[in-house]
């Protein structure tokens, strides 16, 4: 019988490699060909650390689920973090892969690496097309060098067989979010907050910017069916979808709505029945981001969780965790 291959899960605690751990386990991959390290055990921005890790483990396959992330306000009060972070994990990990043997990685991008004002819905195309969005456009550089950092080791080193892949994720929410009331993204940010006005008996509820912009939600256990799917992939099909120096797959639900529309949304799964205000002093960030995803489509996936569901099964995390949120 073969054995199954030896996988690294970079982000493991994380809200995506936590549910790409999920995933892994209920296709049958055995827990033993599975290496994870937590953050306080392997620094992955420490090149030194992750070329010894890489070179100890020798794993046959990696996610690169870990990142510096957060939301609109993060993404803007630390650019720092957000851009050097992320281009040394993904250099340290893309390069110690190289060296130490890996064949197949699959790297997690973003939708933001996309200019603010693309066409849409946003095809894989629109990259390096335009001026991206302020807000997020350090961690959008990263991301999009984190694609090429794939694909060039694709093409020097492809004969040894590296093929490394990225998969560019729509805005995700569920089980694992972050519910910092500041730094996190928009759905974990107004289940909390309404949560606690519900609590509260509190009249009404603002969200952040004018409540136009229109965004695409994923739920997370879609995500890692998605990368489990591409990191599958044979080599033939995989290339026959996608070019060398355009090689990353899009992965969205399909279809999008105004944050005003997710506030009410959330409003009625919390069950909290005040008044809803919005606050244009806050940004807005940019203005629609609806994913083109029919190359994944094309390639046998689509999603499975509507939002309304979605939203259930992330209220129902939040609740479990509420006595930890401090
Ligand atoms: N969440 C979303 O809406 C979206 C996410 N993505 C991408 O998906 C991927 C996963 O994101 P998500 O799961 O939401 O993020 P999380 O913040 O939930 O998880 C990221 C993980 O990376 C770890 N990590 C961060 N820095 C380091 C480091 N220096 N060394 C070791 N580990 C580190 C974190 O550990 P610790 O917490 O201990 O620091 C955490 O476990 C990222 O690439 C992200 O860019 C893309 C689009 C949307
Ligand atoms: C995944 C994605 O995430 C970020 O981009 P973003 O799409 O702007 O994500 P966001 O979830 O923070 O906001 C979405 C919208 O929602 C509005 N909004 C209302 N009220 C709250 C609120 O309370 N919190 C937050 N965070 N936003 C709010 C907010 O003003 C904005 O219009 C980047 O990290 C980017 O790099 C990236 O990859």
């Amino acid at each position: 019988m073969q054995t199954a291959p030896k996988i690294y899960v970079a982000g493991h605690r994380g809200m995506v490699g936590s549910a790409i751990v999920r995933r892994l386990l209920a296709d049958g991959h055995p827990a033993d060909r599975l290496v994870t390290r937590t953050h306080k055990e392997l620094d992955l921005t420490d090149q030194a650390a992750v070329r010894a890790f890489f070179a100890a483990e020798k794993p046959d396959q990696v996610y690169l689920a870990a990142a510096k992330v957060g939301g609109i306000h993060a993404n803007n009060v630390y650019p720092a973090e957000f851009i050097y972070d992320n281009l040394m994990m993904e250099a340290n990990i893309v390069d110690a892969a190289y060296r130490s043997g890996v064949r197949r990685l699959l790297l997690l991008g973003s939708s933001c690496i996309y200019p603010k004002l693309a066409p849409q819905p946003m095809a894989e195309a629109a990259l390096l097309t335009g001026t991206l969005e302020p807000t997020n456009e350090p961690y959008a550089i990263a991301k999009i060098a984190g694609i090429k950092l794939c694909e060039s080791y694709n093409r020097q080193y492809g004969a040894q067989g590296v093929d490394y892949r990225s998969v560019m994720p729509t805005n995700l929410y569920g089980p694992g979010d972050n519910y910092h009331p500041e730094n996190s993204h928009v759905i974990p940010a107004l289940l909390r907050r309404f949560h606690e006005a519900k609590a509260a008996g509190a009249p009404d509820v603002t969200i952040w910017g004018s409540g136009t912009p229109r965004r695409e939600f994923l739920y997370v256990d879609d995500m890692a069916s998605a990368c489990v799917h591409v990191m599958d992939l044979d080599k033939a099909t995989y290339d026959r979808h996608t070019e060398p120096m355009l090689s990353h797959i899009n992965v969205g639900y399909g279809d999008d709505v105004t944050i005003l529309e997710l506030a009410q949304a959330v409003a009625r799964t919390v069950g909290y029945a005040g008044t809803i205000h919005t606050d244009p002093a806050k940004p807005d960030g940019t203005p629609r981001k609806l994913m083109d995803s029919s190359r994944l489509q094309s390639l046998g996936w689509s999603a499975r969780v509507d939002l309304d569901e979605g939203l259930q099964l992330a209220y129902q995390d939040f609740l479990r965790n509420d006595n930890r949120l401090g």
